[in-house]
């Protein structure tokens, strides 16, 4: 697999060799075999089990050239699957030491491939190079220290022969950072810490060479020392932008969630960056929620897309935010074009000024505890929940509706702030909270939305969470799962339901489709977890009966249904 490869991604027919089907992640297939007329003849052609006793969350996103298929599983494990009949090739398990600390289960969102080898992030904060034919590994990278609390979820992106992730770790005080090696050999090449007053490095025949400290110098939105252990993971990786050669990739909560404790814009955490893949330097940002209280990490996915106005391309990227709103950006500078609420109710903001930063509800924040005797400051009702109006799930951009169909959901919280202090390795949170969902007959909520306008377009209501990730097909298809455990296909036009299949467990990862001698097919992985069963308050009565898994499933349209 060539860089060429990857560049091609989202045009070639018979290969997945990116994560997010093109690496600019719109997860659209050009691929019109498959349509609105047969995809009722849609079936299962084979089954791949993870097996084992380790199931949870599986959230990966497949991979497939040559008629191989890569996924990652729970557990820091990937598999190399025969595409054609779920044969495994080969199987590979990192050895996880004890004491792992992801905060939202043992989760892995997809591999790399490039050149022979292909890549994934563990839950100890490694990378494994394998060889793609054989599974051998290659090389092992320590990324980060797992006993801070530092792990990897994120699928890795390689850009131009260098391998690049991102960390998680925010929940546990950690800096958020990302970090660049050569693909072919593991050595370092940059860090890049994302939080105001931390220095990047470049690294020049093994040495580390300073390469400036991002946001220019500390305490300039952060007060103190709170810097130092400031969050702002980049847990769900980037995607890349080849028009304007950038990296694209956003930035978790900042640490602790008691936002009293550091009064302040808190840059960058909440944000999304652009960033230089060769040093790792910020060339712009924008920072959805400054100064958060409520867990609303800005890392969700930052698709580039290019739409018309009064007959002159715009080179935008749109991004749908935790806290609730929409945001269409400039992808060459950073500005902000649009944003638009995507959730039906937001309680901590009253809107968006010109630039894109939030109008603060004070009624909205979580009081400070340093204000009443008690322990507890004042407890208040948000919405969006902490986990979001959407998660890490991707939507994905049609070319040919020219809308995004984004995974959403409708909940709320009560959540209110408590003294903390930092100590390596425990939670640093200083709040609590309570998830309840926000109606009595469906929480999910798969919107499909005009980025010109802010219009929901469609939308059709799921009574569990969404948490799949979605794909669209010039078939005029969308894609996603439920964790009922559907795999189910709609129109893009109208939103109407075409197409289900019960793989036996909640699909909460993302679909992906390619064609093997003319035939086309789509493959998901099923399996329930995530943060949601996790975390679940008052969802869980929603969710109790949900049984675990870990299942690679793969369809086809038969030759003869095809027209
Ligand atoms: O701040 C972080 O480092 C971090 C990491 C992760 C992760 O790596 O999965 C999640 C979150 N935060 C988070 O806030 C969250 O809601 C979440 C959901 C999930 C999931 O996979 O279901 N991961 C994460």
């Amino acid at each position: 697999v060539t860089f060429d490869d990857m560049l091609n991604d989202h045009l070639a027919t018979d290969q997945v060799v990116t994560n997010g089907m093109g690496l600019h992640g719109q997860r659209y297939s050009p691929l019109t075999t498959l349509n609105t007329d047969n995809v009722h003849q849609l079936r299962p052609v084979w089954a791949f089990s993870f097996g084992g006793e380790k199931q949870r969350g599986q959230e990966s996103q497949p991979l497939v050239k040559d008629g191989v298929m890569y996924v990652t599983g729970s557990y820091s494990r990937i598999w190399a699957v025969d595409a054609y009949t779920g044969e495994q090739i080969w199987q590979y398990e990192a050895r996880l030491p004890d004491g792992i600390m992801p905060c939202c289960d043992v989760i892995n969102r997809g591999a790399a491939i490039y050149g022979d080898k292909v890549y994934f992030g563990t839950l100890d904060a490694r990378l494994v190079a394998l060889d793609r034919e054989t599974g051998r590994v290659q090389w092992i990278k320590r990324v980060a220290d797992y006993q801070a609390g530092h792990s990897i979820t994120a699928a890795p992106i390689v850009i131009d022969g260098k391998l690049i992730t991102g960390v998680a770790g925010g929940e546990f005080g950690v800096v958020g950072t990302i970090f660049a090696f050569d693909a072919e050999t593991g050595d370092e090449l940059w860090t890049r810490p994302v939080i105001e007053g931390h220095m990047g490095y470049v690294y020049e025949n093994g040495e580390a060479v300073e390469h400036g400290i991002t946001g220019g110098e500390a305490g300039q939105t952060w007060p103190g020392d709170m810097w130092q252990q400031g969050g702002g993971a980049p847990w769900l990786g980037g995607f890349y932008d080849a028009d304007t050669h950038t990296l694209l990739i956003g930035t978790g909560n900042p640490a602790p969630w008691n936002s009293h404790l550091r009064p302040g814009d808190n840059l960058y955490s909440s944000s999304r960056l652009a960033i230089v893949p060769d040093d790792g330097s910020i060339k712009w940002h924008f920072q959805a929620t400054p100064n958060d209280g409520w867990d609303y990490d800005g890392v969700n996915e930052v698709i580039s897309f290019d739409y018309e106005d009064n007959g002159s391309v715009i080179k935008a990227a749109a991004t749908a935010d935790r806290n609730g709103f929409f945001y269409v950006l400039n992808r060459e500078n950073g500005e902000f074009i649009r944003g638009f609420p995507f959730a039906d109710k937001i309680t901590w903001a009253e809107g968006l000024d010109e630039n894109g930063r939030p109008i603060f509800n004070p009624a909205g924040r979580p009081g400070n505890p340093a204000d009443v005797a008690d322990e507890r400051g004042e407890s208040v009702q948000a919405y969006p929940a902490f986990l979001g109006a959407k998660n890490w799930n991707p939507m994905a951009y049609s070319q040919d509706t020219g809308l995004f169909y984004i995974p959403s959901n409708e909940w709320m919280m009560d959540i209110w702030n408590e003294p903390v202090s930092y100590r390596k390795g425990a939670a640093y949170l200083g709040a609590g909270f309570t998830i309840r969902p926000a109606n009595d007959d469906y929480i999910g909520v798969l919107r499909a939305v005009d980025p010109r306008t802010g219009e929901e377009v469609w939308r059709h209501e799921n009574r569990a969470p969404l948490w799949g990730g979605v794909m669209t097909t010039a078939g005029n298809l969308v894609f996603t799962g439920t964790p009922e455990g559907y795999l189910k296909a709609f129109d893009a036009v109208t939103g109407e339901e075409l197409w289900g299949f019960n793989t036996g467990s909640g699909v909460v990862g993302t679909p992906i489709t390619w064609e093997m001698d003319g035939e086309q097919y789509v493959s998901v992985v099923s399996g329930w977890g995530g943060a949601v069963p996790l975390w679940g308050g008052e969802v869980a009565e929603v969710i109790k009966n949900f049984n675990q898994g870990g299942m690679l499933w793969t369809f086809k349209l038969p030759s003869e249904y095809a027209q």
